[in-house]
């Protein structure tokens, strides 16, 4: 008897059902060529959450979520819900819970431009000639997201919105120590991101990942201001390897990486908790202007159920055959629309039969 892994699945809203389907299917695939069973337990969350159970992040969800080994997570939110009371909505009242109930303090957002699709990223091709491979590493139960004093007090022109920042060392040891070990296991470089010339948590979080440096000398430590940095990854994304974030910044500075891959809908991401607990999503969200077309790209939801296997169940075989399938699918030039470009060899398809073909190469 093989191995049996307990998977949380919550599709959530938008386009989250949609390439959920297709992440699904290829752990179909590999229970046939694996000796593994994947056993899966379906729930709601975000507006599903909502409209099905009166709340975005219901009781019943959780407790299949810590039942679990994994959750694996589609995306949350949409026009639909952006009027409730924003601790209602489906990223403050489920997504952000989850990481917080969990404790998935590390997110990891890898950015790598597969060959075939240097064409279809929004940099000049002599920019990311022979490819790029980028993981940026985000803080994620922290910082400006999850501090206190937070929200809007006052009456009329009298309100004040107040969001505060606050890391502490432990907080920045440990995102820090994920960051050198990740590099040690590649480029052997970590730049970490701040704006030490104007915020106090990032003096601290300067100072402390300077200290944590010196238990990783084999890795060389840089440091680089979030303007900047957000600058240096259009200019030279060669020139990163780990890139270490606080929580906004990583947010923000993901999204632009994964656009240098050429779509949103590429970049997969793994949120882990100490130990071997995480939760896996695409790192972008409902993309509620394309859904209920059956064309977003599902390839950052597949690669996310890969991470899930490399890094919740030691699966590394299975997860670098999916990532193997996704680049020989690539090759061949299917294509989802949003990495589509009308020229000989690429062929247009919808999110099932992109599934399909990974499935077909796996
Ligand atoms: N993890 C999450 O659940 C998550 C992450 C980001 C945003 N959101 C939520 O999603 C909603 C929409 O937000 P947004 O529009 O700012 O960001 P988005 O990431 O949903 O979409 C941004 C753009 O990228 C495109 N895109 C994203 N994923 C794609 C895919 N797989 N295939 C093809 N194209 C894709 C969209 O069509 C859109 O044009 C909001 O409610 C937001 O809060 C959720
Ligand atoms: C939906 C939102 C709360 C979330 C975040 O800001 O963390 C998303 O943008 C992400 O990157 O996962
Ligand atoms: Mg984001």
């Amino acid at each position: 008897m093989g191995q049996l892994f307990k998977v949380a699945v919550l599709p959530g809203d938008g386009i989250g059902p949609e390439v959920m389907a297709e992440a699904l299917k290829v752990l179909d695939a590999v229970e046939k060529r694996y000796d593994v069973k994947f056993e899966r337990t379906h729930a709601n969350v975000g507006g599903a959450g909502i409209d099905l159970e009166g709340r975005a992040l219901p009781e019943t969800t959780v407790n299949i979520c810590k039942a679990a080994d994994a959750i694996l997570f589609g995306s949350v939110g949409g026009p639909k819900w952006e009027t409730l009371p924003p601790d209602e909505q489906p990223e403050r009242g489920a997504l952000l819970p989850l990481r917080k109930i969990f404790g998935l303090y590390a997110n990891l957002r890898p950015a790598i431009i597969f060959p075939s699709l240097t064409s279809a990223s929004s940099l000049k091709e002599e920019v990311i000639a022979g490819g790029f491979d980028i993981l940026v590493i985000r803080e994620l139960t922290g910082g400006i997201y999850f501090s206190q004093p937070k929200g809007i007090d006052g009456a009329g022109r009298d309100r004040v919105g107040v969001d505060t920042m606050r890391y502490s060392v432990p907080e920045i040891e440990r995102i820090a120590h994920v960051a050198f070990q990740a590099a040690q296991k590649r480029g052997k470089k970590v730049c970490s991101i701040d704006k030490a010339n104007v915020l106090s948590t990032s003096v601290l979080w300067r100072e402390i990942v300077i200290n944590i440096a010196k238990e990783y000398p084999d890795v060389e430590l840089s440091h680089m201001y979030v303007d900047n940095a957000a600058m240096q990854l259009v200019r030279w994304p060669k020139q990163f390897d780990v890139i270490l974030c606080e929580n906004m910044f990583g947010d923000i500075l993901s999204d632009e990486a994964a656009m240098l891959t050429g779509s949103l809908g590429m970049l997969p991401s793994a949120s882990l908790a100490e130990g071997t607990f995480g939760m896996y999503e695409p790192s972008g969200g409902s993309a509620p202007d394309i859904a209920g077309q059956g064309i977003a790209n599902p390839i950052a939801q597949i690669l996310s159920a890969g991470m899930m296997l490399r890094y919740s169940f030691g699966m590394i075989e299975a997860a670098d055959a999916i990532d193997n399938a996704v680049a020989k699918v690539l090759d061949k030039g299917y294509r989802t629309r949003d990495i589509y470009q009308e020229k000989a060899g690429e062929k247009l398809v919808n999110t099932k039969e992109i599934g399909d073909a990974i499935i077909a190469n796996l």
